[in-house]
């Protein structure tokens, strides 16, 4: 029995557990069904033990504080926490398409028609310009951490690397290279341009089913980013070639708004 049993505090007594669904940056994501309501949710399990094991906590903290306060429909919703001694658990939204990643695996040539994707980039487009009107950068944009719901929805989750701007913050080169742009590579103070430069990679590898800097080892996915060193397939559209190329420029101050990235022909279309 509890100690200070606290009736608004949820516990794992109000789930029936489901199926394992993946890991996120900090631990496993379970199916979880409240079983007052029938609810059914993402219930993310992480172990205290590995957080300060990895001195991950801050992030943890940091994740839970933003996820608290950023509310729009391309981003995951948070219903909130509880915790056990051992144990923090994150209520979330379930996304029963999984993650993009997984998605454009499935698509015939293993990639989004134009239309597609062009949606797809206007969503998190929107999400993005939304957390950096709040002062909040995601730093850690990819396919892996957007998530598909049934009509056409798309939304970000995962804020693991989030932080408020500005902020020249390490990120440790963990996890894919491809999407580093050539501020962080060169460990120089970054802002929310960063995540500019990751939607014209997102948008890249939507349409052609790969990153534009993928490389057998970092090195070269380092040296590709540097000398802006990638070509597109000649199927892919002007107003596509036109979008990318005006977002991955070296000079952060030469990338296109997220206004002007919405307003551009290929999103706009
Ligand atoms: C984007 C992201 O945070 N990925 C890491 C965690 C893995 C499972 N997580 C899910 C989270 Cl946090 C929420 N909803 C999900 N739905 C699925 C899923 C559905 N299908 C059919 N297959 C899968 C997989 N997974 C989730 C997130």
């Amino acid at each position: 029995v509890d100690k200070e049993f606290d009736p608004n505090q949820w516990s794992l007594r109000n789930f029936e557990m489901g199926r394992y669904l993946g890991n996120g940056k900090f631990g496993h994501v379970y199916l979880a069904r409240e079983r007052e309501s029938k609810f059914i949710l993402a219930l993310k399990v992480i172990s205290k033990r590995q957080l300060n094991l990895c001195q991950l906590t801050g992030s943890l903290t940091r994740e839970v504080e933003i996820l608290t306060h950023l509310k729009h429909p391309n981003i995951i919703s948070f219903y909130g926490f509880f915790q056990t001694e051992k144990r923090v658990y994150l209520m979330l939204e379930w996304a029963p398409l999984g993650d993009l990643y997984g998605l454009m695996k499935k698509q015939q040539n293993k990639r989004f028609n134009e239309k597609m994707a062009s949606n797809i980039i206007k969503q998190i487009t929107m999400a993005i310009g939304y957390m950096h009107s709040m002062n909040v950068i995601h730093r850690d944009l990819k396919p892996e951490n957007i998530l598909c719901f049934n009509d056409d929805v798309f939304k970000i989750s995962d804020f693991g690397w989030s932080v408020h701007t500005p902020s020249n913050r390490r990120k440790t080169l963990c996890g894919t290279l491809d999407y580093l742009c050539p501020e962080m590579i060169n460990y120089q103070s970054h802002d929310n341009r960063v995540d500019v430069w990751t939607i014209g990679v997102l948008a890249y590898e939507l349409v052609v089913g790969r990153p534009p800097f993928e490389s057998h080892n970092e090195n070269d996915t380092k040296r590709k980013i540097q000398h802006l060193q990638y070509q597109f397939p000649q199927w892919c559209s002007s107003d596509f070639l036109n979008f990318v190329k005006g977002i991955l420029q070296h000079d952060c101050n030469k990338r296109p708004t997220i206004q002007q990235i919405l307003n551009h022909p290929w999103i706009v279309q």
